[in-house]
């Protein structure tokens, strides 16, 4: 047997938790138009194939509505009220960016039957998290500190950030592939190295992009490297060329005798009945989403890009090469219109004319 099935025969038996990521992730695919009544059948059905946990608000978690990141059809409040009363065992939970969502807002989640939380940070900006953290734990929720774009950080730097959340309380440190960009031995060395600083109680996630078709095995990797926290989508409804597929990995994760505890054809169901019908593009790998993974950008920035090009005559893929090479990272919004409208001018593009005289 080669070394590589020895490998992924010792997963046998493996028990991990999975997560749901489509109606929040996927908030950033569907422009932040996703409805009450989509909401609900969405979480029931993930209920009913036994998803034990949901992320559920605004793409950009807490906080999120604003002119930078899209006014969602509506308030998290609305939505938690519609889903959560809805569930038997599948629990909720937030995005929360310091910064961007408030305690306030995470207390309110709180009272709304919130359960668990994601507080995500720049992969190097650790310490912008320590109340948010203490104050999640404090109200009893499950805690993560979720660390974006992980590709601009080494495994070693990842360990010190991953620590400093555990610190602060964190239950779980995700590697977050924002960008899609990692390969399976990219995530391998950074779990690992995350998994060797923290203590044994505390879990390791890992939530992938497929921006380069690697969710599935990115994933694997990190289960093989001692994650046992995996953020998916049905159908892949996310940001760039979407998440990991969910009902994909829960099929492999079956293959290889991983327990997840999910209902496999209830979930390939799902996927096929509500979650393809809603998608308003088709979330895939194409020229634009390729281009976010090879370029190592932010999938959120996919059609904000996609917009600033039909805006100024600028190919999506030039502006995302660009701020690929910026290392622009998220909260940096603003500037893929400004890159776009830059690039036009320098093009000597009419529309770059035309705004300019504006
Ligand atoms: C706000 C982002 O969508 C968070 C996330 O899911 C990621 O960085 O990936
Ligand atoms: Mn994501």
């Amino acid at each position: 047997m080669s070394g590589l099935l020895d490998e992924a025969g010792s997963l046998k038996g493996r028990k991990i938790t999975v997560h749901d990521m489509s109606l929040r992730d996927g908030m950033h695919a569907k422009r932040e138009q996703i409805t009450i009544d989509q909401m609900v059948s969405v979480a029931s059905a993930l209920d009913d194939a036994g998803v034990p946990l949901i992320q559920v608000s605004h793409g950009a978690g807490l906080g999120g509505n604003s002119l930078q990141h899209g006014f969602a059809l509506h308030s998290n409040v609305e939505y938690w009220d519609a889903v959560i009363p809805r569930l038997k065992l599948t629990k909720v939970s937030v995005l929360l960016i310091p910064g961007l969502g408030t305690m306030k807002e995470l207390q309110e989640a709180h009272e709304h039957g919130v359960r668990s939380v994601h507080v995500a940070t720049h992969c190097t900006e650790a310490d912008t998290s320590p109340q948010h953290i203490a104050y999640a734990r404090k109200l009893g929720l499950d805690t993560t500190g979720f660390l974006m774009m992980a590709h601009l950080n080494d495994a070693e730097g990842l360990a010190r950030q991953g620590k400093l959340m555990e610190s602060y309380g964190a239950q779980t440190v995700y590697i977050t592939d924002s960008a899609g960009y990692m390969l399976p031995s990219d995530v391998k060395a950074r779990v690992r190295a995350l998994r060797e600083a923290l203590k044994p109680e505390t879990e390791v996630g890992f939530h992938g992009h497929h921006n380069l078709g690697m969710g599935i095995a990115n994933s694997i990797a990190a289960i093989e490297a001692g994650a046992t926290r995996i953020d998916a989508s049905v159908g892949g409804l996310g940001a760039g060329a979407g998440n990991t597929p969910l009902e994909v990995f829960v099929a492999v994760c079956d293959r290889m005798g991983i327990e997840t505890g999910c209902d496999l054809f209830k979930l390939m169901d799902l996927t096929e009945e509500l979650i393809f019908p809603m998608m308003e593009h088709i979330v895939r790998v194409d020229r634009a989403s390729l281009t976010l993974g090879f370029a190592g950008v932010y999938s959120t920035f996919l059609l904000h890009a996609n917009r600033a090009g039909a805006k100024y005559g600028v190919p999506a893929r030039d502006i995302l090469v660009e701020l690929g090479r910026k290392k622009m990272i998220g909260g940096q919004e603003d500037m893929i219109e400004d890159t776009a409208m830059t690039m036009a001018r320098e093009r000597g593009l009419p529309q770059a004319a035309r705004r300019d005289a504006a």
